[in-house]
């Protein structure tokens, strides 16, 4: 089925295409219905967020291996532009909402990290040790592309981003242009990697790879809903 698929532009619109049930499993979770309506648990956000600031600072690490794989200076700069998104900007989406329930930036890094967290965060880190810079960015799309979808959809819905939503801070952060915009320069390094003499063979690995990293991006909204440490 997928050995026809050639290289060429648009490999993240190929990958969604043939993950499609794991990929709609992860941007159509229940909970990420429950931000949209509102009617998702505090409680399951809160618990959420606290393992989402652990997973970002591994996912942060995850970018300086991408620097450090970088082949030239330009994918290393456009690497070094990731990990700023996470540090700079990210992550304070979190130290602000946290702070608003009495939660500090030290007790959010020493929370105690959920299995979730580590499968997901790990199995990343160990693809972009294993593989190259295209299996490492297939790994990391998901997390990108994903967000910035799910915060698209959630946006259009009505009264999503409404003062009585409580997750409309949440929302409006990932449907913003700042996080539009690392999205889509994460399609642009995919294309430009598998431009860069992407055999056909290499489609159904990569393929495995994204499927994996959607069914952990669904098991960490599991993880918000269930509670699980
Ligand atoms: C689990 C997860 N996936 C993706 C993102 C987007 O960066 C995030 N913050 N957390």
């Amino acid at each position: 089925m997928t050995a026809d698929i050639l290289p060429g532009p648009d490999l993240f619109d190929r990958l969604v295409a043939e993950a499609r049930p794991d990929w709609a499993a992860y941007v159509d979770h229940a909970f990420v219905r429950g931000m949209g309506d509102g009617t998702l648990p505090q409680e399951c956000f809160r618990h959420y967020l606290v393992q989402d600031y652990l997973f970002l600072i591994h996912f942060a690490r995850a970018y300086a291996l991408a620097i450090y794989k970088g082949r030239d200076l330009r994918e290393m700069r456009s690497a070094l532009g990731g990990l700023k998104a996470i540090l700079d900007v990210e992550m304070d989406l979190h130290v602000g909402l946290c702070a608003g329930w009495g939660l500090s930036a030290a007790e959010l890094e020493q929370a105690a990290e959920a299995k979730a967290t580590m499968a997901y965060t790990r199995y990343v880190l160990e693809t972009g040790l294993r593989g190259d810079l295209l299996d490492l960015h297939v790994a990391l799309s998901p997390c990108v592309i994903g967000y910035a979808e799910i915060g698209r959809r959630l946006a259009a819905l009505p009264g999503a981003l409404d003062e009585s939503n409580p997750y409309r801070v949440w929302i409006a952060e990932y449907a913003g242009d700042t996080y539009q915009e690392v999205a889509r320069a994460a399609r642009e390094t995919l294309d430009r990697l598998a431009a860069d003499g992407m055999t056909p063979a290499r489609f159904p690995k990569l393929l495995t790879v994204f499927r994996q990293a959607c069914r952990l991006e669904a098991d960490f909204w599991e993880m918000g809903t269930t509670l699980a440490g």
